[in-house]
């Protein structure tokens, strides 16, 4: 079973170079923030704040920044953390199929193929292993997305706006299957959404950042059930997230 990583990120500066006779823009000053080991932090800002910025700090994609990251030791004398990555695009190979896709992360052989296979099972995909990526549609390349994410078995698991562009019933699949997925692969999970529906029904914390730069102007720890996150205190919770 995966272990979780906790994590500890400060940003002493972050800025981006001016591009098209724009100004220089700092992205984040002074920023810090802490994620406990087993949390599934949703983070919520305005668009442009910079939240695909700090999710490549965190996952080492962007070093051009003053500042640190720790990530915990993984448990279990394992060494270095694993580290998945969902990106706001599902990213598939389109030269690969499915199955081959998911097991990207591992490389070649039966283990790898075998593991990749179970995924699609767990995301309900496995008689589309052998189909190429254009024949899914968004939501099922999503899907494959996920299970490529969940292959590794991976302590911190980084989203980035993966439901995006779903109608509502099609991410509310998602968001459940997300569930069932962190149900048996335990993970640290940061995700990235517009969706405060979302926030509030996936979440165990809840950062909103406000800025620029970036800053948290919220962060509110959630302690429901699953369908108590669906009903009435979902709405309050989604009502003092949108308060100032
Ligand atoms: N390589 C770059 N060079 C210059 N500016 C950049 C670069 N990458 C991002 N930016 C700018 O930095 C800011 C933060 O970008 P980022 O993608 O992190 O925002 P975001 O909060 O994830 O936005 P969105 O919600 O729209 O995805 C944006 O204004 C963006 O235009």
């Amino acid at each position: 079973m995966a272990a979780m990583t906790g994590l500890r990120v400060d940003i002493r500066e972050k800025r981006f170079p001016a591009v098209a006779g724009g100004p220089e823009r700092v992205i984040y000053r002074d920023f810090a923030l802490e994620v406990a080991s087993g949390a599934i932090l949703m983070l919520l800002a305005p668009s442009g704040l910079g939240k695909t910025t700090l999710l490549n700090i965190i996952a080492g994609l962007d070093r051009d920044f003053i500042g640190s990251v720790r990530l915990d030791a993984a448990p279990g004398g394992r060494g270095r953390s694993r580290l998945s990555y969902a990106f706001q695009s599902p990213r598939l190979l389109p030269w690969r199929t499915v199955e081959e896709n998911v097991a990207l992360p591992l490389g070649e052989g039966d283990a790898a193929r075998g593991a990749a296979r179970a995924m699609l099972d767990a995301v309900g995909l496995l008689e589309q292993a052998g189909a190429y990526p254009e024949r899914l549609s968004l939501g099922q390349q999503r899907r494959v997305a996920l299970a490529r994410a969940f292959v590794i078995e991976p302590d911190l698991l980084l989203m980035d706006e993966p439901f995006v562009s779903l109608d509502e019933a099609g991410a509310a699949r998602l968001r459940d299957l997300l569930r069932r997925l962190l149900a048996v692969h335990p993970a640290t999970v940061i995700f990235v959404t517009h969706d405060s529906r979302e926030a509030v029904e996936l979440g165990t914390r809840i950062v909103r950042l406000d800025g620029p730069p970036a800053r948290i102007v919220k962060d509110i720890a959630i302690n429901l059930d699953a369908a108590a996150r669906r009903a009435a205190p979902g709405e309050a919770l989604r009502a003092e997230l949108a308060a100032p």
